[in-house]
């Protein structure tokens, strides 16, 4: 079997006008400012990631495409047409699906009743027509390789991963052209996560644009072709895939010319030899380890 990296297909050399684009995109929240002079472009068939620390604006970037906030500066446009969310409807029907983390699915509800969430099918009297709708469910989550062997499964029996390879398929059978996953690997363990990577690369290849939120650059750059990191709300970097190394990303994510700064200090107090009442040096946690 030959390996082939999902970037083999490198979409993202051939430019595309932007799906959805923002210039000098800001948002405050009262007196906190969480995105400042924000521009990025979202192209389809492509996927990019939106790196950054805790705090950095991530959240607050997707609220803004995904119209659960309005900007308070700058522009977004979708397909060339300024765009201004009053709601999550609004960006949907524009054609952005949001995953969330937490809240891709009903729990309770089975997997086809999740896939048609919202879209439901219905007969000739109004009722539900729940044949069709198991029928496509299969027909759809089978194109996509997801194995779910009985779709009257309460979706909150199945894993993490499995809930948001069915929230991708959804978004991809309901005709979405940009696909926002707001940090989809980070409750998933290894196994699981490579899945959903494997659907987010899945997406990508359908045509759709992927916005991929993240905290961990090794995800990012197994699948991306496109990315931006954030750090206190501003663009820190904005890069292609051939311009940057995983290492690169790794050192821009853990804040390279910070973690210098702060190791010299670190050194600098050492060599002042903090003392215990014991007499034996303080040991002195790196950052590095409690990440
Ligand atoms: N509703 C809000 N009201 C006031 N401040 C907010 C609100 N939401 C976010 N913030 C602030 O905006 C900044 C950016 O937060 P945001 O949640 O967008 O960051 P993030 O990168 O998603 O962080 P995390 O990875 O921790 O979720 C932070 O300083 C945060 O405290």
């Amino acid at each position: 079997m030959t390996t082939t990296t999902s970037f083999d297909n490198e979409a993202a050399s051939s430019p595309t006008m932007p799906v959805v684009q923002l210039d000098d995109v800001g948002k405050s929240y009262g007196n906190v400012q969480a995105l400042r002079g924000v521009s990025l472009s979202v192209r389809q068939g492509e996927i990019t990631c939106v790196l950054g620390d805790n705090g950095a604006g991530k959240s607050t970037l997707i609220k803004v495409i995904a119209g659960l906030h309005e900007h308070s500066d700058g522009v977004l446009t979708v397909n060339g047409e300024e765009r201004r969310f009053k709601s999550p409807r609004e960006s949907l029907d524009s054609g952005i699906a949001t995953v969330y983390q937490d809240l891709a699915l009903a729990p309770l509800m089975s997997v086809w009743r999740n896939f048609f969430l919202g879209n439901e099918l219905t007969g000739r009297f109004g009722t539900l027509d729940a044949t069709k709708m198991k029928r496509i469910a299969t027909e759809e989550l089978t194109k996509m390789g997801i194995s779910i062997p009985n779709l009257e499964q309460p979706v909150g029996m199945l894993s993490g991963g499995q809930r948001q390879c069915i929230a991708i398929a959804r978004a991809i059978h309901f005709g979405a052209k940009v696909l926002i996953l707001d940090e989809p690997t980070a409750a998933l363990g290894v196994k699981q996560s490579g899945v959903v990577l494997k659907y987010i690369v899945k997406a990508r290849d359908a045509g759709l644009g992927v916005v991929f939120i993240t905290h961990n650059p090794h995800h990012a750059y197994l699948v991306g072709n496109h990315f931006v990191v954030l750090k206190l709300g501003r663009v820190a970097l904005d890069t292609h895939r051939a311009d940057i190394t995983l290492e690169q990303l790794t050192n821009e994510m853990a804040g390279g010319s910070e973690l210098e700064a702060l190791s010299h200090e670190l050194r600098d107090i050492d060599a002042g030899a903090v003392v215990r009442p014991s007499g034996r040096p303080a040991q002195i946690q790196s950052p590095l380890e409690s990440t």
